[in-house]
Formats: structure tokens, C-alpha cells, sequence
């Protein structure tokens, strides 16, 4: 359904709500390349992957920009989101890390 074709408040919610559904089930996706990427790290600074990071936050700015977003929001829509998955990507490298340790 396109937003001009909604009669009502609830067509309108409804519809917000099918897309943040959907954007929830794409990071839960997400998350599943995240830790996968651990497998192919070292260490924990590539885990960080710092430069990856920065390059990804310019590339959403412009991705933003030319959908017509406030660049700033959705940098920082990511940096949160990124900071939330190095997070968990540390956590399933050192268990893995644990693992191996112990074979
Ligand atoms: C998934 C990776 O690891 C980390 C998590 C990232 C992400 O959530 O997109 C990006 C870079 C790294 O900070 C990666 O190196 O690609």
C-alpha cells in the first residue's frame, strides 16, 4: 500500500507498523552476518573492525541523503546499531575464542 492510498489514522499505523516489523526482522537477519563474521577474524581489532565502521557510516550518510534523510539521524541510527552488534560480535568471538582454547 502506498501512504497516498491510506483513508485513515489506522491504515496509516498499520501500516508503520507492517514496516517496523519488517525492519526488526531485517536486523535480526543482520545480526546472524554479524556473528558470523567473527569466524573470519584474528582479533578483537578486527572484530572492531574500525575502518570498515567508519566507511559504512559515510556510505549510510549518502544512502540517507539521496532518500531524502537527515544524514546526521541516520548516522547515528547506525553507530548505535553497529556499536550494539561489535558488541555481540565480541562476545560470540571470545566464545568461540574459549572453544578453541580448550580443543
Ligand atoms: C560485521 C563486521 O564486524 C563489525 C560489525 C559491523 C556491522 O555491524 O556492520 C561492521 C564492522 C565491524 O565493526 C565486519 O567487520 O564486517
Amino acid at each position: 500500500m502506498k501512504a497516498s492510498d491510506c483513508k485513515s489514522i489506522s491504515d496509516v499505523r498499520e501500516q508503520i507498523d507492517l514496516i517496523d516489523r519488517e525492519v526488526v526482522h531485517l536486523i535480526a537477519r543482520r545480526f546472524e552476518f554479524v556473528k558470523k563474521a567473527s569466524d573470519f577474524k584474528k582479533n578483537t581489532e578486527e572484530v572492531k573492525a574500525k575502518e570498515r565502521f567508519n566507511a559504512m557510516l559515510a556510505e549510510r550518510r549518502l544512502w540517507a541523503t539521496n532518500g531524502g534523510l537527515n544524514a546526521d539521524v541516520i548516522e547515528k541510527i547506525f553507530k548505535d546499531l553497529v556499536q550494539y552488534f561489535i558488541k555481540e560480535e565480541l562476545k560470540e568471538f571470545e566464545n568461540k575464542d574459549s572453544i578453541r582454547a580448550n580443543l
